[in-house]
């Protein structure tokens, strides 16, 4: 219990995603009186639209490609047809059965979660909340519709989320083009997906709807895929959605994309025209901040509407916090859910260390996946930080070749010093379980010598990054040097 006095400290939470959720649950926690305001469901996006949906359907995928890819290591399915002569059996994916297992998991999650806040004792309340100055939130039924609630508080924390940003020339209609929140009706696989914008959301579907077995044409605005991310990562990616039958159109922005019967036509600023199935849009996110109140509360925002704080959550009003994609931070439910509780330990006087972004871990969930830690060569390259880069191929690694795994990297990078571990990017199945002793080691400042000194398993994917390790060593005398 963090508070010594006698009246409870009362914070209200709106938004109930991964930010609101930590933030009300730790302040509980504490010891504080508090109520959370959410309009749709705990979890937020990001347990009913968007983390668990869509890796819940990637997971289908990765055991689609598991089934396609077995032949390779000897192991395949075998049918005699009525010649009695082996048939070739196909993947075959109930799309219908995975949304539905996707979208209930996703409801478990969810309800699962306001059970945990109800236990700890946060009083959740079903509404859409607004800051009625910096002192209260007012709690109604929806834009236009009736406040019936009121509640006064000494910190909020505000936890809104983000949207799919749509485009005027491309209008979703819930039907054939659909932002990732309307993917999940479908009942039936895509003959052809368009993909529009190749960010992380778009990459991660158009890699997952092609292993599902969906014809899939994906629209790139830049000149490669995944544009922010380490080069030889997207290239690599690139490499296997191209191999897998994917056509990807870099350099292309859709400028309409329109519904023809059955058909939806995207036609790019070039005036090319592809024609598919279905189209999903993926053109990012906008902020929930509008009409919230924020003004008037004395909030500032970005131009792009999202809420400035410093690295403890807390928003140019003192008592008033803010906590993932509605802030200018990273939008990733790690980093909302960091800055929710950062938030409340701030208010209720607990231990708090300001959140630093730079050593953030983040994972791209395509085939093979990319995982990506602290920093990157681009920084190195260009300068702004000394270091040196290592990379080693997943194709030199035994537990690799056993695997049939050709495709992906381990890429050390280290400071010039000492050999201090300073960022890495790791691209292979399952990355996001391998990135952890990377982060450790940046955490604990470790250098690429005691990372190298660390027992790795053998055979072992991890065992790549021992070997980079051990590559990148520093002898003793320069050691010293310094
Ligand atoms: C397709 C996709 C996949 C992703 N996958 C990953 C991943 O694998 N890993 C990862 O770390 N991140 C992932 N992200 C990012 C992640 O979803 C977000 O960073 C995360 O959801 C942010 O959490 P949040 O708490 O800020 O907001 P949200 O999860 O968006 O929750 C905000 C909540 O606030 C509610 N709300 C809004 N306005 C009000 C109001 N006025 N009153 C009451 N309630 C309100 C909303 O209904 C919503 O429930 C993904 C994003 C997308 C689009
Ligand atoms: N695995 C994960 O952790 C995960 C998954 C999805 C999203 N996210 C988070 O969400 C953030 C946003 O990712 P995102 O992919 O949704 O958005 P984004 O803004 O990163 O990417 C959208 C892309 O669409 C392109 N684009 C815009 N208009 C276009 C047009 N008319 N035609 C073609 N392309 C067009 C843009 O140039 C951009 O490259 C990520 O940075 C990440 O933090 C995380």
């Amino acid at each position: 219990m963090a508070t010594p006095f006698d009246r409870k400290h009362r914070i209200v939470v709106v938004g109930g995603g991964p930010g609101g959720y930590e933030a009300a649950l730790s302040a509980a926690r504490l010891g504080a009186e508090v109520t959370l305001v959410e309009r749709v469901g705990v979890g937020g996006s990001a347990v009913l639209t968007d983390v668990v949906p869509s890796k819940t359907l990637i997971a289908s995928a990765e055991a689609a490609t598991a089934i396609r890819e077995s032949g390779e290591l000897g192991v395949q399915f075998f049918a005699k047809g009525d010649s009695g002569k082996p048939l070739k059996p196909e993947v075959a994916v109930n799309l219908s059965k995975l949304n539905k297992r996707l979208l209930r998991l996703a409801q478990n999650q969810s309800d699962d979660m306001q059970r945990t806040l109800e236990a700890a004792g946060v009083n959740v309340i079903q509404g859409e909340g607004k800051l009625d100055g910096n002192s209260a939130v007012t709690v109604g039924t929806g834009s236009g519709g009736q406040d019936f609630d009121r509640i006064e508080f000494d910190s909020a924390v505000i936890s809104v989320g983000a949207r799919p940003r749509t485009l005027d020339s491309c209008k979703p209609d819930g039907e054939r083009i659909l932002t990732w929140t309307q993917l999940y009706n479908l009942k039936e696989m895509p003959s052809h997906l368009i993909v529009v914008g190749s960010g992380v959301t778009g990459a991660e579907f158009a890699s997952a709807y092609s292993a599902l077995g969906a014809k899939v044409t994906l629209v790139s605005s830049r000149d490669r895929v995944l544009p922010n991310e380490d080069a030889d990562a997207a290239d690599v990616i690139e490499d296997v959605f191209k191999r897998g039958g994917m056509t990807v159109l870099s350099k292309s922005r859709a400028a309409t994309v329109v519904r023809d019967g059955d058909e939806v036509v995207a036609t790019l600023d070039d005036g090319r025209e592809v024609r598919g199935s279905h189209c999903l849009i993926a053109v990012g996110s906008i902020p929930n901040t509008s009409g919230i109140g924020l003004e008037g509360a004395g909030v500032e925002v970005t131009p792009s509407g999202h809420i400035r704080v410093n690295r403890v959550a807390r928003t140019s009003v003192p008592n008033i916090y803010a906590a993932g994609d509605c802030t200018e931070f990273f939008p990733l439910a790690s980093v909302a859910s960091t800055q929710g509780r950062t938030a409340v330990f701030h208010a209720l006087g607990d231990e708090v260390r300001p959140i630093n972004l730079r050593n953030v871990a983040s994972n791209i969930f395509t085939y093979p996946e990319i995982a990506t830690v602290g920093w990157q060569q681009r920084s190195i390259e260009d300068g702004t930080r000394e270091g040196r880069v290592y990379k080693l191929p997943l194709s030199e690694n035994p537990r690799a070749k056993m695997q049939g795994v050709r495709d992906g990297f381990v890429k050390l990078i280290a400071g010039n010093d000492l050999g201090t571990v300073i960022g890495g990017v790791i691209v292979a199945p399952r990355a996001s379980e391998l990135v952890l002793p990377l982060s450790i080691a940046i955490e604990q400042r470790l250098t690429v010598d005691q990372v190298a000194r660390a027992w790795a398993v053998y055979p072992s994917l991890a065992s790549s990054i021992s070997d980079a390790a051990h590559a990148m060593h520093v002898p003793y005398s320069e050691q010293t040097k310094s």
